[in-house]
């Protein structure tokens, strides 16, 4: 974790690393992200199998990158980067000195949509995966737990710009979710960049 050339916080959870970069990008730039992006990308609704059941996911979906990737039973299909997305994803490899050859974007419409308890660890991601995970539009709390100290949580508000990476150990370890809300809000698009083998 050197190199960095952005302001970040270390969350200093034990068996993880975890840094949270609050003004990633600026509000103009994070303002015009979020709009070409939902306007453009090929967000779809996926059904994923729970004990054999199809249930539709609660947000919505797009991947990019080259290789189709797999979790929770369903095949996503890549479409090739585009420049606003190369373009961010040049300025998280330069801030975090990582590379990243595959981007997982979310759709949260309201309060409603959500993202259930969940590690990212899927066989293609790697042992120790780096996820580095971008916030647009409405800020969402993102909720840790760790998998066997029943005592060790953590709760971070995700701001518009902001930027959270994962890496090291944290996927054997720490579980995430994104809750429902009952409040009125608005829509926020989340990007994963990940490295698929
Ligand atoms: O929306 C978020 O901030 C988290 C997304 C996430 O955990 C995932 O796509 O694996
Ligand atoms: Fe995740």
């Amino acid at each position: 974790m050197d190199n960095r050339d952005t302001d970040y916080l270390d969350l200093n959870l034990p068996d993880s690393e975890i840094y949270y970069y609050p003004h990633f990008l600026n509000t103009d730039e994070a303002d015009r992200y979020f709009d070409i992006l939902r306007t453009t990308a090929p967000w779809q609704q996926d059904f994923i199998t729970i004990y054999g059941k199809k249930h539709p996911q609660p947000r919505l979906t797009a991947l990019f990158g080259d290789k189709p990737y797999s979790y929770s039973g369903l095949t996503m299909h890549p479409e090739p980067f585009n420049s606003e997305l190369l373009d961010i994803k040049a300025k998280i490899e330069g801030a975090t000195q990582l590379e990243f050859n595959t981007c997982l974007l979310n759709l949260y419409r309201n309060g409603k949509d959500s993202n259930g308890w969940h590690a990212d660890d899927e066989t293609e991601l790697g042992k120790n995966p780096a996820i580095a995970s971008l916030s647009l539009g409405q800020e969402r709390i993102f909720h840790l737990k760790h998998r066997y100290d029943k005592t060790l949580k953590h709760k971070i508000l995700l701001e518009h710009g902001s930027l959270l990476l994962m890496q090291g150990s944290t996927q054997h370890h720490w579980l995430h979710q994104i809750p429902k809300t009952a409040k009125p809000i608005k829509e926020r698009i989340n990007l994963t960049f990940r490295v698929i083998r």
